[in-house]
């Protein structure tokens, strides 16, 4: 007899039975050398595997601890404590808490959220953009470049040195905004003539 549907057990012998065989294609039969190789390859795939996930966690928990120490640090800089986190840094923290901090939203709302319309220039730190405080003073904010690969100390330690060099020739840093991967510089604005007065004499 010959069948090519699927066998169903239809009735449940209590004992005995009748032994049925059947005859399969060599094709349908899984080898024992088959199942070596299946075994094989599912260890290979879940090894790599496992590698991956555990070479993925570990990047992400170096990158949150890394995040967690740079939030800690701007934290710590923003109150004047500088020193809790670089012991042998020679910044001047009396000058870092003289020089007044911009919470990164009120400059967002000062700038119309950085439009381009607001967008004074271009240097070598990033875009200037023009803003206007709440208080109508009008200021031009360097907001840093994402792709510089000027680093907190360094930034930081860009304003405080800009901020000694104050003087009535100089256009005047008001302050700084260091807020997450934010880092800005804010400045009186200059409208274009005074700025060629101070450029060209
Ligand atoms: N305080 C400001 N008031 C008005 N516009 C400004 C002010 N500061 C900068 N700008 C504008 O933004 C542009 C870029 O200024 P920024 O100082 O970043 O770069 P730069 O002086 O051109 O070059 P570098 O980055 O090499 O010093 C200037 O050319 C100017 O038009």
């Amino acid at each position: 007899m010959s069948w090519t549907g699927s066998l169903i057990d239809a009735q449940k012998f209590s004992s005995a039975g009748v032994d049925l065989y059947i005859r399969l294609a060599d094709s349908d039969l899984v080898t024992k050398q088959d199942m070596k190789k299946i075994v094989t390859i599912t260890v290979i795939i879940g090894t790599v595997s496992i590698l991956i996930c555990t070479y993925l966690l570990w990047r992400w928990i170096a990158k949150h601890k890394a995040r967690k120490k740079k939030e800690k640090e701007i934290l710590l800089f923003n109150r004047g404590e500088a020193h809790k986190t670089f012991p042998s840094d020679n910044l001047n923290q009396v000058k870092v808490q003289e020089l007044p901090l911009f919470n990164f939203e009120k400059l967002a709302s000062a700038t119309n959220n950085f439009h381009l319309s607001n967008k004074l220039g271009q240097g070598g730190f990033g875009s200037v953009y023009k803003g206007k405080l709440s208080d109508g003073q009008e200021i031009a904010v360097k907001r840093l470049s994402r792709t510089s690969a000027q680093g907190f100390e360094e930034f930081m330690n860009e304003a405080m040195v800009i901020s000694k060099l104050q003087h009535r020739n100089l256009v005047r840093l008001l302050g700084y905004c260091v807020e997450g991967e934010e880092r800005m510089l804010i400045y009186e604005y200059m409208p274009n003539k005074s700025l060629d007065a101070f450029l060209f004499g």
